[in-house]
This record gives C-alpha cells, structure tokens and sequence, in this order.
C-alpha cells in the first residue's frame, strides 16, 4: 500500500492503472480509519468522478475497514450546511458498534481528529428495510423504527481541516462519520418530532449554540426516509437494531480538551459528553 508521506502524484482518470489508484484509495482511507489518524493528499491517489462514486466509495472504504457496522449517520440536511458543507444535498456515512456509546460519556481529545459536537436524533430501526426495486414511503420508514432517543455525534475527519480536499472525497470518508453518545429516548417520538423539540448545546454551562429537529429537513423523520431510499437504490439493506444519525440540528461545534458539554433536548432531557 501507497505510504502516506509518499509524493503525490496526479491522478489520471481513465488510465489502466485507474483500477489500482481505486484500490490504494481504498486502503489509505481505511487504514487512517483504523489507526485514527488524518492523511493529506488523497486527491493525488484517484479522482473521484461524481457523487455517485463517491458514495460508493464510502461504501468499500467502510467494508474494507473490516470493524462491525452499528448503521449511518446523515449530514447536511439543510440548504444552510449543504452550503457550509459544499454539497448539494443530504449525505451519508457508515458508523461502527465501537463507536457508539450511552450518555453520560468521556471522550479523550487526544484520540479524536477534528472532532465537532452536533446535537441529532437517534433513530433505531425495529424492523429491517430489505432493498427493494419500490422506493420506501416514509410511513413505511416511520413504521419501522423501533426508538429515538437524544444523541451527541462526535464527528471526526481523516483530513486535517487545513487541507480538506473537494466534498467528494469528504463523502468517500463517511462524511466526519465518527463517536456517536445516546441520550434520553422519546417517548412518543413521532408526535414529538412533529411538534419539535428545541436544541441548545452549552459549554461548561455556557451557551454555545441553539437548534431545532426543524433544522433537520423540516422533520427528521424525513432525512431517515431520504437515507432508506439512497441505500435501497445501492440496493444496501437496513438492518433491525441499526442506528441512524439523523444530522445536525444546525449546530457544528469544535470540541476542546478540558470541557464539558451538554445538549439539552426541550422536553427530552439532557446528552452529557466531557472531553479529557
Ligand atoms: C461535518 C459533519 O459531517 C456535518 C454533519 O454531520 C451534519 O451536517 O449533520
């Protein structure tokens, strides 16, 4: 496999050794992954055609990280940070069981790359959404979920953020795909989630941000439908007892040593995460 400090080299798209560069692409990203380190230069390995390529990259790079997958997180889920995150739509990324945890929870800075706190909905499914030809109606989606619960996703970028590389390539990595830490459930979700639930993440008891599930789409029950039909066109099934990351309630906050944040979920309750 290509070292990562080697030099760059340009890609050349239609090349015979296109299949090769794909291949080392691959294996650079997972092994970043799997060592929780950050690589530059990855658009100089292969050229990523279009966004279809780059979701199914996500795809071989998940499988080829070879860890046990707990479901998906969903981003960019407003035309806010589909801006700020320089895609035309919603976008998606597979998580892994080992990073998954309940609240409250500890993480080690140290041990994280470029992490931001978001505040989102967890949504596990009861029952499996098998891929099919039809597209999913969202009441079908809905009737398949067995809980949501109030959750902080932790996301983390094998790029450093001072040499990000095009949206694509973000997207082939998961898309910040990275620690996930469950909250409170609610009850009664679907009435909850129709109503809103208003967000505020504070920092060591001060205010930092303020959202809403509205920010999610208008309705995160939406952006799982969104995610139910991407998949199932890459005829990739969901499982009962995967997780879904619904995306950020608007509120993208980069995580210091030393602090302690709470995501507080009107009426739901509170996500307790310390970063060491
Ligand atoms: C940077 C993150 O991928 C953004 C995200 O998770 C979201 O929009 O939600």
């Amino acid at each position: 496999m290509r070292q990562l400090t080697d030099p760059a080299r340009p890609p050349d798209p239609g090349s015979p050794d296109e299949p090769a560069r794909r291949r080392e692409f691959v294996q650079t990203l997972a092994q970043a992954r799997r060592l929780g380190r950050q690589v530059e230069g990855v658009d100089a390995i292969y050229a990523i055609d279009d966004e279809e390529d780059a979701f199914r990259l996500m795809l071989e790079i998940a499988q080829e990280v070879g860890w046990e997958r707990q479901g998906w997180k969903i981003a960019a889920t407003n035309p806010a940070l589909q801006r700020k995150l320089r895609t035309q739509g919603p976008v998606c990324g597979a998580t892994f069981r080992r990073f998954h945890q309940q609240a409250p929870a500890v993480l080690r800075r140290d041990e994280l790359l470029d992490p931001v706190i978001e505040c989102e909905f967890f949504f596990t499914l009861g029952t499996s959404l098998p891929a099919r030809a039809a597209a999913y109606a969202e009441d079908e989606v809905a009737q398949a979920i067995a809980a949501v619960h109030a959750g902080i996703e932790v996301a983390e970028c094998r790029y450093p953020r001072k040499a990000l590389p095009a949206a694509w390539y973000v997207y082939a990595d998961g898309f910040a795909s990275g620690r996930y830490i469950q909250g409170p459930e609610l009850s009664g979700w679907r009435v909850r989630l129709d109503q809103g639930v208003d967000v505020t993440l504070r920092r060591n008891g001060q205010w930092l941000g303020q959202g809403s599930s509205h920010d999610v789409m208008g309705h995160p029950m939406r952006s799982v439908h969104w995610l139910v039909n991407r998949l199932r066109a890459a005829q990739v099934p969901l499982r009962a007892g995967d997780v879904v990351s619904s995306g950020s309630c608007n509120i993208l906050a980069a995580a210091r040593a030393g602090d302690r944040y709470t995501a507080e979920f009107d009426g739901v309750g509170t996500v307790v995460l310390d970063v060491v």
